[in-house]
């Protein structure tokens, strides 16, 4: 098969895959409000104009909002966290921390407590161990919750938020933010599910092109929406009286930071939030970006961190090789494939030429690999990390404007084919970092492996080696017994 035959192989399979594996990506809010017993318009696409850069600052959005998607669609079961560490940060010490083990010790409403076990929910995750015993206290905490993708976040404060409102009262009681239409969506289809024999709810969209006629006044408990809609309806078109809000959840905050607009829409939202009103602020990523913009929408927070191995190096074995052009490279990754047997590996191209050829050379070597390119959609990308995922596919071969953000569980091996550079060629020691942090996950060791084009590149090696202040050793991969040792 020539790398053209393969490419199109590959992308009719993954086209293949598609309708199967990502049904749940297509939200679609019509179907979603119908669900939820809403008889308002269902959103439509915004054809609005907007200039250069709004652009560039919405496509690095969008970058950071698909990444989000594809985490959460990626991680449909809880992580397995035991050997992550919690950290709680209490302002109040006269209000003790204790942990549940149960649902039951939360004393939920009994259709609420029914609708948890119906997801198959047996205990809490880790995070919501010690996050639920504060969401539910009375009175209310505010709180800043950093936890990556997967470890439960979404559904502990949409079992606040549905603990938290009186279905009798038919006004507005609960507002959650999100940064894009389709994540706003999926945290509605939680709450619909967590909340399903809660007979009376009622949930709302507020996304663009859901228009409701002036004057409206909205009855729904739990509206969910994003920040440019949701300003309109609470301050321009007040469709909500804000007084009566009693819980305000701002989630992705690491993927709402990537605006401004978005930003400022938050903050002028929750200005308008009574001081009663429990806030809380959900993020993956605890920059300090991130927590600036936390500490402006959340008062007087608990903090809780969940922390985890990746962002250390310790546990990660770094090798480099040394080859003089592509050619070499290539076969020094055989070498190695041939010499040691490794699990799963992502594989690091600079760019997606580079990342198409490898792709069809291993694949023409028999090797069963998945390619993570810049031409796919949201829905091939997905339909690929899954393969990749479900062990289909053990080699996943990308460049990192595809992978940057995106949370893979473990793989044994990464190779950096190229090493990562900024716009001015100098290390990008950030990416790298989240590159090999994929291998050597929870305490277990990784493998990681760099091709260095000499000489340039190890420059660009050394520039790494200093930041990290670790030694990244040679590796000879003329030497099988070398190789097999590094396992
Ligand atoms: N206590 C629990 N028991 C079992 N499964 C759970 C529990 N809590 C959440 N889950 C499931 O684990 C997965 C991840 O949970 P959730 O979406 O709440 O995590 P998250 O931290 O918000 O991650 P993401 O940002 O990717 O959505 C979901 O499929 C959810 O249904």
């Amino acid at each position: 098969m020539s790398g053209q035959d393969w490419d199109k192989a590959i992308e009719e399979q993954e086209k293949g895959e598609l309708a199967s594996k990502v049904g749940n990506l297509r939200l679609n809010p019509a179907e979603k409000q119908h669900a939820a017993g809403d008889k308002t318009a269902a959103p439509t696409q915004n054809t609005g104009d907007t200039n250069n850069k709004e652009e560039s600052e919405e496509d690095v959005a969008k970058a950071v909002a698909d990444a989000s998607l594809l985490n959460k669609a990626l991680h449909n079961k809880l992580l397995d966290i035991s050997e992550t560490q919690l950290e709680v940060q209490q302002k109040d010490p006269n209000s003790p921390l204790y942990s549940v083990k149960s649902f039951e010790e939360l004393h939920l409403k009994p259709d609420l407590l029914k609708g948890v076990y119906e997801m198959g929910f047996n205990a809490p995750s880790k995070i919501q161990e010690t996050a639920l015993p504060l969401l539910l206290a009375d009175p209310p905490k505010n709180m800043i919750a950093q936890s990556q993708s997967g470890t439960g976040k979404t559904a502990a404060f949409v079992l606040t938020m549905l603990s938290r409102v009186n279905t009798n009262n038919n006004w507005p009681q609960a507002i959650c933010l999100a940064p894009t239409l389709e994540l706003a969506m999926q945290i509605g289809a939680v709450v619909e599910q967590m909340g399903k024999n809660m007979k009376e709810l009622k949930v709302i969209y507020a996304v663009r092109g859901n228009k409701l006629p002036r004057g409206s006044k909205i009855e729904h408990h739990i509206v969910i929406g994003t920040p440019g809609t949701m300003l309109d309806w609470c301050i321009k078109l007040r469709f909500i009286d804000m007084n009566r809000i009693t819980v305000f959840v701002l989630d992705e905050a690491d993927v709402m930071i990537a605006t401004q607009g978005h930003q400022d829409q938050s903050i002028r939202i929750q200005r308008k939030l009574p001081n009663t009103c429990q806030m809380m602020l959900f993020s993956a990523t605890y920059e300090d970006s991130v927590m600036q913009f936390a500490n402006k929408i959340v008062s007087d927070p608990v903090v809780i961190r969940l922390r985890r191995e990746e962002e250390s190096l310790a546990n990660i074995k770094q090798f480099y090789v040394l080859c003089s052009n592509e050619k070499e490279k290539y076969e020094a990754l055989s070498n190695i494939y041939g010499a040691i047997t490794i699990g799963q590996a992502m594989i690091f191209c600079h760019t997606r030429k580079t990342a198409n050829w490898l792709a069809s050379q291993m694949s023409r070597e028999g090797h069963a690999v998945g390619l993570l390119s810049g031409e796919l959609d949201i829905s091939q990308r997905l339909a690929v990390l899954k393969r990749f995922k479900e062990g289909k596919e053990k080699i996943l071969i990308t460049t990192n404007v595809m992978a940057r953000g995106i949370d893979i569980e473990q793989v044994t091996i990464v190779v950096n084919f190229d090493l990562p550079v900024d716009m001015s060629g100098q290390a990008d020691c950030e990416t790298y970092l989240h590159r090999i942090g994929r291998t050597g996950r929870f305490g277990k060791n990784g493998l990681a492996i760099n091709f260095v084009d000499r000489p340039r590149n190890m420059d660009i090696l050394q520039q790494i080696e200093r930041h990290f202040g670790r030694k990244i050793l040679p590796l000879s991969t003329d030497d099988a017994e070398e190789l097999e040792k590094i396992v």
